[in-house]
């Protein structure tokens, strides 16, 4: 397991041997991504900036579910303030995972939906678990997906792929993620995921981090400079989206849905 180096709320930090860091989420019962949520993600990649860190691995204490994506009561009918709280700790955060300096991995070790997915796709490298699933399905729930969802996937698995995935709101299994190359490889087990994980970390201690670096830069800075350029209104462009009556009532059923959960303890 490691040391562990930070802990809080919802997720903690253990590093290792070789000084990888493995990140595990746990905000029970789905990862749902609040704005707490979302500071502690952005205060530990911070950290491991600060620490140069030689590696992380992201993954989540359930097997079942990696992260069910944004807390939908974070979506419903938004207050200003607070939505530009939220969607400005996502825009950082996706900065910060995307560009960070060390290399990462995703081990997905549950269903990742929607802005979950966008967490494992900002990663350099997938390791998927045998049975789960992986998608924007933001269509599925009467949303859109962000325009930095969009370029984040289409820089992975190229556009046609994309434009299937994001407009029919898809969730792709293990197996076809892999062959459009959503992932790089499937795992029987979490274990065995970390242990990919860190195989494919293991190639980078020969590289000079700044060369590392560098690469990923210039293949990723461009995309990152765009959202910083347009934060404000990719925000408001939200915002204005989530405002529309027929927004606000398809997500109040999905959150009606999700008080009753939290009554009956449904999920384990
Ligand atoms: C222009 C751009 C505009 C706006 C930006 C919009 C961007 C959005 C990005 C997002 O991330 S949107 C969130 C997308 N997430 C989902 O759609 C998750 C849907 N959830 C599921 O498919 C399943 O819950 C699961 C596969 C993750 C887990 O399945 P299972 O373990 O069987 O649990 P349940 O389905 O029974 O769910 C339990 C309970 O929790 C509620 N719930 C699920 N996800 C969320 C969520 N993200 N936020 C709030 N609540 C959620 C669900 O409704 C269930 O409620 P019950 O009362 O039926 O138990």
């Amino acid at each position: 397991m490691g040391t562990l180096v930070r802990t809080s709320k919802f997720l903690s930090a253990a590093r290792d041997i070789n000084g990888i860091v493995t990140i595990t989420m746990r905000r029970p019962p789905l990862n749902r991504m609040n704005l707490e949520f979302m500071s502690e993600f952005s205060n530990v990649l911070r950290d491991l900036e600060r620490d140069n860190c030689p590696g992380a691995i992201l993954t989540s204490y359930s097997n079942k579910v990696f992260s069910a994506g944004f807390d939908i009561g974070e979506l419903c009918n938004p207050e200003p303030e607070r939505f530009n709280d939220f969607y400005t700790e996502v825009q950082n955060n996706w900065t910060q995972l995307y560009g960070s300096t060390f290399p990462t991995v995703a081990v997905i070790n549950g269903h990742a939906m929607a802005a979950g997915c966008l967490l494992a796709l900002s990663c350099d490298y997938r390791v998927m678990i045998k049975n789960r699933t992986i998608g924007y399905n933001e269509m599925q729930m009467g949303l859109a997906t962000p325009t930095w969802f969009t370029a984040t996937m289409l820089n992975t698995v190229g556009h046609r792929h994309t434009e299937l995935g994001v407009t029919l709101g898809k969730m792709f299994t293990t197996d076809e993620a892999l062959n459009i190359n959503l992932i790089d490889c499937v795992a029987d087990s979490k274990e065995e995921g970390i242990q990919k994980a860190l195989s494919f970390l293991e190639k980078f201690t020969h590289f000079l981090p700044k060369s590392y670096t560098f690469a990923k830069h210039s293949l990723r800075g461009p995309f990152i400079k765009q959202l910083k350029e347009n934060q404000n209104e990719e925000t408001q462009l939200a915002f204005r989206f989530l405002k529309d009556p027929e927004v606000i009532k398809k997500l109040e059923i999905v959150k009606d849905k999700e008080q009753t959960q939290f009554l009956t303890s449904k999920v384990a």
